[in-house]
This record gives structure tokens, sequence and C-alpha cells, in this order.
């Protein structure tokens, strides 16, 4: 989706200061600008004072009077990089904000598409990126301008003919520039890209650091990470060296316009129209072009990569959800479970894809539980998300408490379905963080206790230096694989759902946590409707219903104790093959 006008002025608008902000930084920025201007007036005087032989004291005063602008006008430009990067950082605050709640409210179906690194860059890289140039704008462009500008109009009144030649000089010097800028571009984007390939080496030798070490390829290692870094070495040096000319160029250049701005003035003040504070002037004048000048061509370039930002930005929140909340949503029964019906369903992922779901039929009675068997990628995880309302069928219809999956709210849905995954997330959170999913008014300290030696867990529980306020590492650290289920199986438990999804864990665990897990399970599902997807065949001696799932077709569906009995059944052959009793 291209990024429309509306998209980026949403991006702007989010970062737009309040009105007081505003107006504090108008004044930054203004003070920041004349105050140094004042300066050269006061060495003017100072000089054609000291020339004509005024007494002491006026020169002292004078002299104080330069300390005193110095001092403030130094001020003023703290005080406008410090406000300008507070309102820069509340803006891009607000937009990353947006962003990341606008990211989580997305489709599964663009999230499939994207890798969290790419999200990760969306929502802070280019957020950063805009921020930094919106401070670098506020304080750079926009003060270097009004200076660039008040030399110019201060030099033109004092001489016309220098500030002509000024004005002259100026814009041949910044066209110049411009244009050995273009030189640097590519030098500077090669350095990225050789980082970006040292730090991809790094990545990949890292993460697999055990295989590298066992398989004895070290040596290769080592070597290919010499290679990138001499790549990284060559292209940095390069650049340096455009940018070290560039900028020994730009000196030579500022040089001979000093040279000239000063002849001409020496020129003038012979034939008796200058005096000399006013040459000492316009010198001073002329020194103060050069920083502002190479501030507003460094912010060129800035501008280039701030646009770009934006646009992606705007791309991200131009994106729109394609499961929609239905005007008038139909509410699902508040308790107790909840029957599951999947009615001719089919589906693909994209409407490039072929189906992984094909005409696939099955109907669970409140109550009744379904296991779900099938090889790897048959498309059993494909069915529990229909379930869920992760994904919307392409043909079929997906009723839950005889509702279509498509008239409820979403909330709604939430609150009377839950899932333990394969891979349970742990955040780097308190436990009760944790439990509540960041939502303490879930339930109370009671409760969450109870909730977790229901599951098992009240030694695990009893250990912790902290009880529900311990945090847990980064991705759950110190919380084994086992542990992570059972507190899966507790955020479940909180909600008192009517339908729960179990995609049983594929890792095996030591069996008395087996035993507590299948036992939690059987707790779990008690009075509610299920869908289980089984890894381990034995698990589905719990189950009422089994539905064999092959190339996403349910190629057999029935009660499991029929199905067992039956000898010609595939589910009889794999429990078979897998030497379980039927
Ligand atoms: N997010 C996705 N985007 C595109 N294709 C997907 C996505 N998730 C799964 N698939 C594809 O859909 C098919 C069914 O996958 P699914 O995960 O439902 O199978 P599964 O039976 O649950 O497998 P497993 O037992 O390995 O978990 C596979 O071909 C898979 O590659």
């Amino acid at each position: 989706m291209k990024s429309s006008r509306s998209t980026r002025r949403i991006v702007l608008r989010q970062l737009r200061p309040g009105r007081r902000g505003a107006l504090a930084l108008t004044a930054g920025v203004l003070a920041a600008t004349v105050l140094p201007l004042l300066a050269p007036q006061l060495t003017q005087r100072f000089v054609d004072g000291a020339v004509a032989g005024d007494p002491t004291q006026s020169l002292i005063l004078l002299a104080l009077g330069y300390l005193g602008l110095a001092v403030s006008g130094q001020f003023a430009r703290m005080f406008t990089a410090w406000l300008a990067s507070r309102l820069a950082w509340d803006g891009t605050n607000r937009l990353r904000e947006r962003l990341a709640e606008h990211a989580l409210e997305l489709d599964m179906s663009y999230h499939g598409r994207r890798t969290p690194g790419e999200m990760i860059e969306r929502v802070d890289g280019d957020v950063v990126a805009l921020s930094e140039f919106v401070v670098a704008f506020l304080l750079d462009v926009i003060a270097s301008f009004l200076l660039l500008l008040g030399v110019l109009i201060i030099v033109l009144t004092v001489d016309v003919r220098i500030g002509a030649a000024l004005i002259a000089y100026c814009a041949l010097v910044g066209f110049g520039m411009i244009r050995a800028q273009r030189l640097a571009v590519p030098a500077a984007t090669r350095v990225r890209e050789r980082f970006a390939a040292l730090f991809g080496n790094l990545e990949e030798r890292l993460a697999g650091a055990e295989d590298i070490r066992a398989n004895g390829a070290g040596d290769h290692a080592v070597r290919r990470f010499h290679q990138v870094s001499a790549g990284v070495y060559r292209a940095d040096l390069r650049a340096n060296q455009i940018s070290g000319g560039l900028f020994a160029g730009t000196t030579v250049a500022f040089a001979i316009g000093t040279a000239l701005v000063l002849a001409l003035a020496a020129w003038t003040q012979q034939t008796n129209t200058l005096t000399v504070g006013t040459v000492v002037l316009l010198f001073q004048y002329t020194q103060m072009v050069r920083t502002p000048f190479e501030r507003i061509i460094d912010q060129l370039q800035q501008y280039q990569k701030a646009l770009a930002a934006i646009a992606r930005i705007g791309d991200l929140l131009g994106e729109r959800r394609t499961l929609h909340d239905p005007a008038q949503p139909q509410a699902l029964p508040a308790t107790g479970a909840l029957g599951l019906e999947l009615d001719r369903v089919s589906f693909a992922y994209s409407a490039d894809d072929d189906r992984v779901l094909d005409d696939v039929t099955i109907r669970l009675a409140p109550g009744e539980t379904l296991g779900l068997v099938g090889r790897t990628g048959s498309g059993k995880t494909t069915i529990a998300r229909m379930a869920l309302r992760l994904y919307d069928p392409t043909h079929g219809t997906v009723r839950l408490g005889g509702v279509d999956l498509r008239d409820t709210a979403r909330a709604d849905l939430r609150r009377r379905v839950a899932i333990v995954t394969q891979e349970v997330q742990l955040f780097a959170a308190s436990v009760r963080d944790n439990l509540t999913l960041f939502r303490p008014e879930l339930a109370d300290d009671d409760r969450l206790r109870q909730v977790l030696t229901d599951v098992g867990l009240a030694d695990w529980f009893a250990g912790l230096p902290d009880g529900l306020e311990t945090e847990l590492g980064p991705h759950g650290g110190g919380v084994s694989a086992g542990e992570a289920q059972l507190i899966a199986f507790a955020r479940a438990f909180l909600r008192d759902p009517g339908l729960v999804v179990l995609d049983e864990a594929a890792s095996r665990l030591d069996p008395a946590t087996e035993e507590l897990i299948d036992h939690t399970m059987d707790r779990l599902l008690a009075g509610r409707t299920g869908v289980l997807i089984a890894h381990r065949l034995s698990s589905l001696s719990r189950v009422d219903m089994i539905a064999v799932v092959d190339g996403g077709r349910i190629v057999e569906y029935g009660p499991r104790a029929q199905l067992a009995a039956d000898p010609q059944s595939h589910f009889g052959h794999l429990l078979d093959a897998a030497g379980v009793a039927r």
C-alpha cells in the first residue's frame, strides 16, 4: 500500500508540539540567532572607540556587554537544544505508541508476511531517524537559515557592494558543496552496507556457535570474519578520504572568502568610507557564515532519509485490518461451554497460495473435545486458527456457540476462547503480569495463587523470592519448558473460557512434568469444549472425537472409541504404528 498524503499528515500531526512548547521553542530559536548576531556590533564599537581614544570605562562596559551576549547566546542555544530534543522525544514517543498499537491491531495475515526485525525497524529505527531529523531541523536548519539571512542582511546594510559579493560567494560555495556532498553519499551507503554484512555475519556465527565448534568450523568462521571486517575497513577508509577531502576543500573555500571580504573591506576603508571597527565587524560576520552553511547542507541528506522514514511509517499506518468487527456484534453465550462448528471451511494464507484447508467440516457439541491428528504441515494449526478467528475462511463459516465468528466482537471472542500454544511466550515482567497479561484487574492475589496451585505450580511458586511480584527474566528466563506450559494453562484457567485450543508441545518433557501437564489438561478440558492438537497419541485418550487431517482435508472423522475399535481406520493404524493401546 502506498502512503497517501493523509497518512503522511497523520505522521506529522503526532510530532507537532503543543502551543506552549512551540512558542517557547520559537523564542529560543530567535534568541539563539539574534544574540550572536549582535556581538560583532559591540566589537565594532569597541574597536572604533579604542582607535578614537574613548575612556577605558566605556570600553570595559562594551567588553562586558560582549561577554554577556556570548554567554546568553550559548545559554539560548543550550535551552533550544534541550527543548527541541524534549519536544521531538514527546512527539516521536506518541508516534511510536501509535505505531505499536496499530501494529498489534493488524491481522496475523499481515504479521505473517513481516519479520519481527522489520517491525522493530519501523516502530523504532524509522521513528528515531525521524526524531533526529526533527531535532536537527529545528536546531540546525531553521536557526542556521535565520543566522545566515541575518548576516547577509546586516552586511548588505553596512556596505551594499560587500554584501552583494558575499551573497554571490555564498551561492557559489553552496552550489559546490551540494555537488560535492553527492560524492560522499554512495561512499557512506557502502559503509552502512558493509557494517550490515558484518553484523549479519556476527549474528549468524554467534547463533550457530555450538554447531561451529562441534563441527570444527572455527577457522573458517574467523577467516570469514576477517574478510568481512576488511570490507568494512576499506569502505570506511574510502568514505573518510572523501569526507576529509571535502572538509579540506570547504576550509580552503571559506578561507578564500574571508580573504576576499577582508581585501574588499581594506580597500573600502582606505577610500575612507569604512572605519576599522566596521572592517572587523565584516570580518566577524563573514566568519559566521561557515557553520550554518555546513549544517544546512548536512541536513539535506538527513532530509532524504527522514522523507523515506515518513513514507514507510505512513505505509504501516495505512495498513488496515481485514478482519472487521461487525457494526452490530452478536454476543457469545457469556458462560458455559461453547459448541464449535466449521462448516465447509476452505482457506489459503494468501490469494496466490494453494488452499491449506479444503472443505473442512467439524461439529463439536458444547463440552465435547476433539483431537486433531495428521502429519506435520497437514493443516491442524490452521484449523485451530480458524476457531480463534486469527483468519477468516476463504469459503465456508465458523460458528461458536451458534454465532458466526464474523458477527462476533473481537473482545468478546478473546474473552471466551483460550489457547495454549507449543511455544509459550513469557515476558520479562512479574509473575502477576505474566499470568494476567498485564491486566491486574483480571484477578486478585488469592485467585492467582489458587490457579497456580490448581495447575501444579504450588511448589514452584513457594520458591519464588518475591511471590507474585517476582520478575521473570527475558523470554521467561529461569522458567523450565514444563513450568512455562503450566503458566500458560494458568492463564487459560483465569479467563474461564468456553472453548480451549491446546497445541501440545512437541518437545519431550520429563515423565513427572508430563504427568502433571496431562492432569492439568484434563482439568482444563473438563466442562469445556476443547480442540487438542496432539503430538503424543497417548494424549488423545482424553478426547471424544478424532479428526485425521491430511493435505488440508479431513480424511477421517468420528468418535474416538469407534475409530479406535475399527480395524480399518486411519486412526487405528496410527495407534498401532505408535504402539499405543487402542
Ligand atoms: N502463516 C502462514 N503463512 C503461510 N503459510 C502458512 C502459514 N502457517 C502455515 N502455513 C502453511 O500451511 C500449511 C499447514 O500448516 P499448519 O501449521 O496448519 O500445519 P500443522 O498440521 O499444524 O503442522 P505441525 O504439526 O508441523 O504444526 C503448511 O503447508 C504451512 O507451510
